[in-house]
């Protein structure tokens, strides 16, 4: 068996205690007591780990409903990381959704009036000029891997939520640590606060971020460069990840930086990945290539052009079509309905025009009171096979939409993807009532099973990004790897449709149980690292065979060590 690490550490008295990174709590030693001068502050009894989670599981019962179970836990993690992340290790798919999706995005709507203490590195648009002292100052000494940064345009499906955009970086770190075993004292949380354009939190007293209207143009790309050159200058190996920007942005950045830095943007593409592997198991189910399919996508923002391409790119690099003919498969749905060469210029994103379909093939189609063609008339014409909801609008796949797919469809793939669980596009039982018992479904936020026609059961796979993209992002972190190509992201994407339950039997669901997903990330992982030794972008110089090895090794795990009192050691 492993002996327990041994850790140096430099804190003396209530400032261990206080100290989340090295407070055990009851389950501090004898021994370790005496050295720390803890004795008079804590109670007789040495708890094990396994007895303080017993009674935090009791505490958090407690808890009358979930949002004050994610407070409670939030509490957790600003006293005792260890304990945090084995009580949640512990029960990972009932405190998965506390902690994330769909609890969390009720948490950030109501940050400022939930306010107990700060958390990760506040950079405000008014305070630019002491950015470099407020970024040092809690990186100085550090050996940070990962930076999560959000600007808080989109939270979670809920829109603007300014300041409380820390939220969203905080709840993907805790993920990352959760599901990858990156170490918290690596990763760096960031809130971009350059206001907000939500009148609720502008009007709110209690507001306790910027309370500006959001500023953008110049100004905002002058401050957000200033951030990344900081990140670039004083964390050059590490990788700095996108959570949450508007739709415009969340492209633009991705592109402008990710040549220079190992840079991620999660709704991009850790949604492009898990739902192209996703849709590879169903197809797998249905026994057709992925470049048979005709894709809808309902709701063409940073989600769902995220995964357009992200499966458009499958096909070209699983499938062998070209771009063009790849291409042709997508029909993009947005507010102003099916997006064709005939939409007025500006209702046409430069970032969609790729997949802007030709005119005369809707000429005569029926238009809806807003004079668009609708998703009914879309789905009609078009006759998908896959339908994809990024669009958080509640419902949205209406009866008639599903039962005119099932006409065309023999297994209708659905993949209402929008959180939290209120703005999911359908809700699975009802889309599975309306296909017949037919229909392959994965959804962004937790569902419990389809009852089907015979009294079976049916799965319902989480398609959220947090299956992959703490297993993308870790092989790139483990390599050092200078950038994160999309090959080393589609190398991870195949590995994760390998481990599809529906590959071994077809009636499963299309995408691992989330209980799995630090096995799964860590199988993510490695298919990232090898790829990006392979290609040459890995900074570290092991070989393909170790890969495996140096990623467990590498990985945090919430156990307490030994700690041995040291003057010169950590603080
Ligand atoms: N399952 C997962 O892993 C993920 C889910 N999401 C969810 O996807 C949703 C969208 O997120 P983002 O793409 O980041 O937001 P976004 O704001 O970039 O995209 C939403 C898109 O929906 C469009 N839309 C709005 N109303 C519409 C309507 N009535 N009809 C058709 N389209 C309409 C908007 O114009 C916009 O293009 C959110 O609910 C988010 O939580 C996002 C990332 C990952
Ligand atoms: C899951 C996620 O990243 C989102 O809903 O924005
Ligand atoms: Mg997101």
């Amino acid at each position: 068996m492993a002996s327990d690490p041994v850790f140096r550490v430099a804190l003396h008295g209530s400032a261990v205690l206080t100290n989340p990174r090295f407070n055990k709590g009851t389950a501090f030693t004898a021994e370790e007591r005496r050295a720390f001068g803890l004795t008079g502050r804590l109670p007789h009894r040495i708890n094990m780990l396994d007895e303080q989670c017993a009674r935090a599981w009791d505490q958090l019962d407690t808890c009358g409903s979930d949002l004050a179970k994610n407070t409670f836990l939030q509490s957790m993690r600003d006293q005792n990381w260890v304990l945090y992340y084995a009580l949640i290790r512990r029960h990972l798919k009932e405190l998965i959704p506390i902690i994330y999706t769909p609890t969390e995005a009720e948490a950030i709507s109501n940050y400022s009036h939930l306010f107990r203490k700060s958390e990760g590195l506040y950079l405000t648009f008014v305070d630019q000029d002491a950015m470099e002292d407020d970024f040092l100052e809690q990186t100085k000494g550090r050996d940070i891997d990962l930076v999560v940064c959000s600007d808080a345009e989109q939270i979670l499906g809920i829109g603007d939520q300014g300041v409380g955009g820390i939220g969203i970086s905080t709840a993907k770190a805790a993920i990352y640590t959760l599901l990858a075993g990156t170490d918290p004292a690596k990763i760096l949380s960031v809130t971009l606060d350059v206001g907000t354009d939500n009148d609720q939190l502008l009007d709110d007293p209690l507001y306790v971020g910027w309370p500006h209207r959001r500023v953008r143009g110049n100004d905002y790309d002058t401050f957000i460069d200033k951030f990344v050159q900081l990140v670039r200058k004083h964390l050059p190996h590490s990788l700095l990840h996108f959570e949450d920007f508007g739709v415009t942005n969340a492209y633009r950045l991705l592109e402008k930086y990710r040549d220079n830095h190992a840079c991620f943007n999660d709704d991009v593409q850790g949604t492009g990945a898990v739902t192209l592997a996703c849709v590879m198991a169903a197809v797998g189910v249905t026994k057709s290539k992925l470049s048979d399919q005709r894709i809808v996508v309902f709701g063409a923002g940073s989600a769902g052009l995220g995964i357009t391409r992200q499966l458009r790119d499958g096909m070209v690099e699983i499938d062998g079509l070209s771009k063009d003919e790849a291409n042709k498969r997508f029909y993009l749905v947005d507010k102003f309905g099916l997006i064709h060469e005939r939409l007025e210029p500006s209702k046409v994103r430069e970032a969609v025009r790729e997949f802007v379909r030709p005119q005369g093939e809707w000429d005569d189609a029926s238009l809806d009171g807003n004079g668009a063609v609708g998703l009914l008339e879309t789905v009609k014409r078009a006759r998908p096979t896959v339908l994809i909801g990024c669009s958080t609008v509640g419902g949205a796949f209406t009866e008639e939409v599903i039962r005119e797919m099932k006409k065309h469809s023999e297994r209708p793939i659905i993949l209402p993807l929008s959180n939290p669980s209120r703005l999911h596009e359908v809700k699975p039982q009802d889309a599975m009532d309306w296909a017949e018992g037919k229909a392959l479904i994965a959804t962004g936020s937790p569902f419990p099973p389809c009852k089907l026609p015979g009294g079976k059961e049916y799965i319902v796979a989480e398609c959220n990004n947090a299956l992959i993209y703490p297993g993308l992002c870790f092989g790139a972190m483990l390599t050092k790897s200078r950038i994160l190509t999309d090959s080393m992201i589609i190398a991870g994407t195949q590995r994760l449709a390998s481990l599809s339950p529906a590959l071994k039997n077809p009636e499963d669901a299309l995408l691992p149980d989330f209980g799995d997903s630090p096995d799964v990330n860590l199988e993510v992982a490695i298919a990232v690292a090898e790829k990006a030794i392979e290609e040459g972008n890995a900074t570290v110089d092991w070989k393909k065979e170790e890969v495996r090895e140096r990623a467990v090794e590498k990985q945090w795990n919430p156990v307490y060590g030994v700690f041995v009192y040291d003057p010169q050691g950590d603080s």
